[in-house]
């Protein structure tokens, strides 16, 4: 039996299996038909063997191995505590974080404003596993405060990407979000030729706005925007969240980010 100097196939690999058995085991002829018979007997099992032996080494090799599902959790259900409460979504669009530490501030601030109220903060991606949820979702919004910052030309934030395309595709979806009032904090650097342009996918349905845009430049001082943005946005969520006796209360303010904290030192 030759095998060449390329990898030996499943048939020679056999074959010389069929061979060295044929060969015997160094008995001679007069052992008998009952012998003969038992070595095809074995012949056959180990060729059925070795067949199966090859066909699982195959499927083990080449065969994808599917990832384990994510269990998603879809919808949050409210607590007991939250029923009957006034939700506001608190979106974020973000490459490197800045949105997501004005939408987390401002959500703790508003938090200690509005008691009667539960601010939730969402990554805009994570927010719906599949497009269709997106619409499902924010159906049943009634108040959504959007941070988006914009990058490249114009573009959305690798985490923003995928609303960004369902969103601006979706125009004849017609006036589906009229329930929705919302305002929007949006980053951008004016260096840029296209500034702060992804305020504008959320203006193209029927959502209104409590609030005009706030366009942050990250050339100027991009914190002081947002603070000034605050002073125009608490006016309007009073209307909107605050019982009647309710007075707003005024919560000192925390830097979203570190780098921008004044931080009052005593001197000795
Ligand atoms: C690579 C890059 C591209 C950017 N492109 C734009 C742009 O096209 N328009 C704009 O207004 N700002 C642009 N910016 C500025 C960012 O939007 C700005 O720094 C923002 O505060 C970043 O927010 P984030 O930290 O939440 O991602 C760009 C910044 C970087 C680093």
């Amino acid at each position: 039996m030759h095998i060449g100097s390329e990898k030996a196939s499943s048939l020679d690999l056999l074959s010389v299996v069929v061979a060295s058995l044929s060969d015997g085991y160094g008995l001679d002829s007069s052992t008998g038909d009952a012998f003969v018979e038992n070595r095809l007997l074995i012949i056959v099992v180990v060729l059925v063997c070795c067949v199966a032996i090859f066909f699982v080494w195959r499927s083990s090799g080449r065969k994808p191995v599917e990832p384990p599902k994510l269990l998603v959790v879809k919808t949050q259900m409210d607590t007991k505590e939250d029923q009957g409460k006034k939700k506001v979504t608190v979106f974020f669009g973000t490459q490197t974080r800045t949105a997501e530490g004005f939408a987390k501030a401002l959500a703790e601030e508003a938090k200690a404003r509005y008691p009667n109220a539960i601010f939730k903060v969402k990554d805009i991606d994570e927010y719906a596993t599949e497009d269709d949820e997106y619409e499902e979702n924010l159906k049943k919004e009634i108040l959504a405060l959007f941070f988006l910052a914009t990058y490249g030309d114009g573009e959305p934030t690798d985490n923003a990407a995928r609303f960004y395309k369902w969103f601006t595709e979706g125009k004849e979806r017609g006036t589906w979000l009229e329930n929705l009032q919302f305002g929007v904090f949006s980053l951008g650097n004016q260096q840029y030729e296209h500034f702060n342009q992804q305020y504008e996918i959320v203006n193209m349905n029927s959502a209104k706005h409590i609030v005009q845009v706030g366009l942050g430049d990250d050339d100027q001082g991009i914190e002081d925007d947002f603070s000034a943005w605050r002073e125009l946005l608490w006016p309007e969520l009073d209307k909107l969240l605050q019982d009647e006796n309710e007075t707003g209360a005024s919560t000192p303010y925390i830097a979203a980010i570190p780098e921008y904290r004044v931080v009052f030192v005593k001197l000795e």
